[in-house]
């Protein structure tokens, strides 16, 4: 059976309906992508799970990877947030998640040079969100998670591609897997979101998609 793939305004009609329809919180949707993409992280070799740095954006891809980051840190995984803005005007998910990896004190910096540090890196900047061109401090950091040593894994569609071309957007991080929620996204199937995309890995328990 062809698996189906879907564009960023396909993937947001179908959340739209799942929350506001069906009525499944997004809170709920976001915990079943993040321990889909835990499963993900805790089946690596363990040499890769020394420290584990999650960088995080302002919406809800961002709330995915801070998820991650307190599941992982409850299994015992060494975990630390690098936000690329400080974490004002987050969306109200991302906003939860940041008080609760703040309850369990997980490391958090804006400052780059953690990523040298990192065993493997998880790209929670942009998802199916991302609308413009990457510039300014949004660049450098994916610059940055580029040039870092770590493979990384990408939440949902690595950071800066464009979710139907596959195009990057000025800039995109080359992850090394990426697990993309619901359904694959229509860009990382073309030749250069596969290059981009990495080994990518289906979270397909995150909707109750019956649409
Ligand atoms: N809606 C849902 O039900 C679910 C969404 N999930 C996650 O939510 C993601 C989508 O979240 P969002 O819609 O909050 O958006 P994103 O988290 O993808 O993007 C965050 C924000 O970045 C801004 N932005 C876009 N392009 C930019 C650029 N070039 N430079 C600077 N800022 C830019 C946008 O204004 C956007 O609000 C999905 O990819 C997925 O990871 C998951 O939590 C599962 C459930
Ligand atoms: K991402």
């Amino acid at each position: 059976m062809m698996t189906k793939v879907v564009t960023a305004k396909e993937m947001r009609a179908l959340d739209h309906h799942t929350i506001n329809e069906v009525g499944i919180p997004a809170l709920v949707l976001m915990e079943r992508a993040a321990l889909a993409i835990t499963d993900h992280i805790l089946a690596l070799p363990k040499e890769k799970r020394h420290q584990v740095v999650i960088v995080v954006g302002n919406g809800n891809n961002g709330g995915d990877g801070l998820a991650v980051a307190r599941l992982l840190h409850l299994a015992g995984t060494p975990v630390k947030l690098l936000f690329v803005m400080p974490p004002a005007q987050a969306s109200e998910e991302n906003r939860v998640q940041q008080h609760t990896c703040a309850y369990y004190q997980i490391p958090a910096t804006t400052d780059l040079a953690t990523l040298k540090d990192a065993t493997l890196i998880v790209d929670a900047i942009f998802g199916i969100g991302i609308d413009r061109e990457v510039t300014g401090h949004y660049r450098e950091v994916i610059e940055a998670i580029n040039q870092a040593p770590a493979p990384v894994v990408a939440v949902d569609i690595p950071s800066g591609l464009n979710t139907d071309t596959g195009e990057a957007m000025g800039v995109a991080v080359k992850a090394a897997s990426t697990v993309t929620l619901a359904y694959p996204k229509i860009g990382l199937t073309t030749p250069d979101g596969e290059e981009f995309a990495g080994r990518i890995v289906i979270a397909d328990k995150v909707g109750i998609y019956d649409i």
